[in-house]
């Protein structure tokens, strides 16, 4: 039988995956009728029961002793973890250029900013709970990735522009000769990376990707499809405030955060986020999903916290939503509510002047 229209997954132009926020369910009866349905909406006792839920978990703290350990040692914890699951674990994530057309092929990231921007101006900022999901809107837009009428304004190559104050010379770092630049931030074993460079075949493209986990990145570096002309992988902790990037600031496209920032302690991730903010260019955008508050009875992340995070270092908003989907397993007639949040934040093309990004001598 046919779906009905508001079980309707439009696809996309090229005809790929669907985006996420399409697949709503109207008719309960019918929920095991698909894999997942988008937007779910929560009932009051459902949020109390993870509110509890939460309240529960926190009752049970670690002892302080542990949490030092797991703080300290997280890179090996998660060594210990690659070691056992190899590349087996997590699954590519395939829906990334439906979600973030930036890391598709030919796309002129500036461009679609632009009319994500415009588009924020005349009307309120989407989110699951307020209206149609952020894929329905984007079905929408007049532009996509392979073209567009509207142009922004040309703005001075951005890489070339301050390069006199850098430590890293600007035509002797990996990949200075690309002239779009994508580094994705806790990239474990490439499920992300991967996908990207079998996907977009710009030649102008060059991928880092770093992990604290060396067994991570060794993985990477193994992997046949790992190639070091287009690719560069690097153990880095983005929690240390010492360790340089291998890149100069205001270098780079696209900035990718695939659950990681979940991952690392409340109090580090505005530093880690601030730091990450200088490599940018100039209308540069970063790009993150991760898990959302309450997911899976979880204390996760907020979206007013996330703007927070964002816009303290120097970022602007261009895509701030929740995606609260029900997960079913059809063959054993479970149902799994998850939480999931997707920003995309921008550099700005000029400097704004209440934002202050402190300037420090590396990056
Ligand atoms: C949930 S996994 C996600 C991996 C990958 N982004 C993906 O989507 O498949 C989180 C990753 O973040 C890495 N990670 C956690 N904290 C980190 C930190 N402080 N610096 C660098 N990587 C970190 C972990 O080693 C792990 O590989």
């Amino acid at each position: 039988m046919a779906a009905s229209l508001s079980e309707g997954v439009p696809e996309t132009e090229d005809r790929k995956r669907p985006q996420f926020g399409n697949r709503f369910l109207s008719d309960p009866a019918r929920v095991f009728h698909h894999n997942a349905w988008d937007n779910v909406k929560w009932s009051e006792e459902q949020a109390a029961a993870a509110e509890r839920k939460v309240q529960e978990n926190s009752s049970q703290l670690v002892c302080p002793e542990k949490q030092a350990d797991y703080e300290v040692n997280a890179h090996k914890y998660w060594d210990d973890f690659y070691k056992v699951h190899e590349n087996g674990f997590f699954k590519d994530r395939h829906w990334l250029f439906t979600e973030f057309p930036e890391l598709a092929p030919s796309h002129d990231h500036l461009v679609n900013l632009h009319l994500e921007k415009q588009k924020n101006e005349v009307s309120k900022p989407r989110s699951s709970e307020d209206g149609p999901g952020l894929a329905a809107e984007q079905h929408k837009r007049p532009c996509t990735s392979h073209g567009c009428e509207t142009r922004v304004p040309p703005v001075e190559e951005p890489v070339t522009q301050k390069l006199t104050h850098l430590e890293i010379c600007a035509d002797d770092f990996p990949g200075s000769s690309a002239t779009y630049r994508i580094l994705e931030v806790g990239c474990g074993v490439g499920n992300t990376v991967f996908p990207i460079l079998q996907t977009n075949n710009n030649p102008d493209l060059f991928v880092y990707c770093c992990d604290f986990s060396a067994t991570a990145i060794e993985l990477v570096k193994t992997n046949s499809e790992y190639d070091p002309s287009r690719c560069f992988a690097f153990v880095h902790d983005l929690c240390d405030e010492d360790q340089s990037y291998p890149m100069p600031k205001d270098s780079l496209d696209v900035i990718v955060l695939i659950f990681v920032l979940s991952a690392i302690v409340p109090d580090k991730m505005q530093k880690a986020i601030s730091k990450l903010s200088r490599l940018l260019k100039p209308g540069g955008v970063m790009l993150l999903r991760d898990y959302g508050r309450y997911d899976m009875a979880q204390l996760r992340f907020k979206k007013d916290e996330l703007d927070t995070l964002f816009t303290a270092a120097g970022l602007e908003k261009v895509q701030n939503v929740v995606d609260r989907r029900l997960q079913v397993n059809r063959g054993k007639q479970l149902t799994m509510y998850r939480v999931w949040i997707q920003c995309k934040y921008s550099k700005p093309l000029v400097p704004s002047a209440s934002q202050h990004v402190p300037t420090p001598h590396t990056t």
